[in-house]
């Protein structure tokens, strides 16, 4: 029996990866996209609708679950894969981006960072140790070091100093997440967008070990330009046996351009959300389904795509429903661009497989129309 947590590259085509990584809960192919499950739920999917369109695994927040229903009851009613009806993996944020983007009076030290909940004002400590033992308690199968991740643009005196803290933080982590087989913990690769202190903060990381590496602190407002220059040096800094994980990641074609550049795993909020007010990602480009032009169109979204939106209802019912604010509206859409970023993420995994990534990247640049279609 392997190790209870491996991941297995099994082609590369240029930069590209592609491969699987087994954990106890089943496993995870890779490039792969994680919807996001903040409070517990992938907002208007079943879980069971989440796996359909192909997800492997899932993510959840320390942040809002901590705060509301507080980790501690999730694992008195048996940890939040039972707690969310998901047997698949879940992979869980350690919370201190979610602090700084959302909390309110918010105080940062070496020790942590102390706040009032943005749900009911209550107050909050968040420490690497705290964030540890939350993510333990919600049971997840990727555990996330404690980090902070300094808004762009920043001046590189505030961005050393914070990777340094981090990188710190990193350690702590380590040492209280301890030893728990089929449990991984992966270590926040910092320092924005200067290539030296990337690899500052990647050298620490290395030191110290983990089972796999992110590439934090972007997808802040750089724009994809900045973010693909950082890209083409920072995941290479990290070990090529381990799963790379890009944090907050992203519209269809900053994940192509991320995988082209060695990441094998990324998450983003944009096809849910997204998804709930009316905007398909689509192989053909974005629609924006409340504009009066698909008022009486009888097509569907994309004649070509399998999902339940497409199969059954036209661009014609899909606008009238969320002119109407109905609930199937954010069901469907959300659906639908779960289930193309699947099938994106799946094109890239036999596309590198087969040793034609630059043929799939040239056409799925080709297919998309600028702006609205
Ligand atoms: C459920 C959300 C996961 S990704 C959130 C996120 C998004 C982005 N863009 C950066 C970071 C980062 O640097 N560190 C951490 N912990 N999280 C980040
Ligand atoms: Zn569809």
């Amino acid at each position: 029996m392997g190790d209870l947590f491996e991941f297995h590259v099994t082609a590369t085509d240029g930069a590209a990866r592609t491969g699987a990584i087994s954990t106890p809960r089943g496993q995870i192919r890779t490039p792969a996209f994680m919807p996001v499950g903040t409070a517990a739920t992938v907002k208007a999917m079943l879980p069971e609708s989440v796996a359909a369109t192909g997800a492997d695994i899932l993510l959840g927040n320390t942040y809002h679950l901590m705060l509301r229903p507080t980790a501690e009851r999730i694992a008195r009613l048996g940890g939040l894969h039972a707690f969310m009806n998901w047997t698949g993996p879940i992979l869980t944020d350690s919370g201190g981006f979610q602090v700084m983007s959302l909390a309110d009076l918010r105080k940062l030290t070496e020790e942590g960072v102390t706040f009032r909940s943005h749900v009911d004002g209550s107050k909050h400590v968040l420490s690497p140790e705290r964030s540890m033992e939350i993510q333990k308690l919600l049971g997840s199968d990727i555990v996330m070091c404690f980090d902070e991740c300094p808004a762009l643009p920043a001046t590189r005196d505030r961005i050393a100093e914070s990777m340094r803290l981090s990188m710190r933080w990193a350690d702590r982590s380590k040492t209280a997440f301890g030893d728990r087989p089929g449990h991984a913990l992966f270590g926040i690769q910092q320092g924005g967008l200067e290539r030296d202190f990337r690899e500052e903060s990647a050298d620490a990381l290395k030191a110290i070990g983990f089972d796999g590496y992110a590439v934090g602190g972007l997808a802040v407002g750089e724009g994809q330009e900045a973010m693909f220059a950082c890209l083409d040096y920072a995941p290479a800094m990290l070990p090529q046996d381990k799963p790379r994980y890009l944090m907050g990641v992203g519209k269809p074609d900053d994940i192509v351009g991320a995988v082209k550049r060695g990441i094998d795993m990324m998450d983003c909020v944009l096809p849910s959300r997204s998804g709930r007010t009316g905007q398909a990602w689509t192989r053909m480009g974005q629609i924006n389904i409340k504009n009066a032009r698909h008022a009486d169109d009888p097509r569907p979204l994309d004649a070509d795509c399998s999902c339940p939106a497409c199969r059954s209802y036209s661009r014609a019912y899909l606008h009238h429903v969320f002119r109407a604010g109905e609930m199937i509206s954010g069901m469907l859409l959300t659906w639908h661009n779960l289930h193309y970023y699947q099938e994106l993420m799946a094109g890239m995994r036999a596309a590198i497989a087969e040793g034609r990534f630059a043929g799939f990247e040239a056409d799925f640049h080709a297919r998309r129309a600028d702006g609205d279609i």
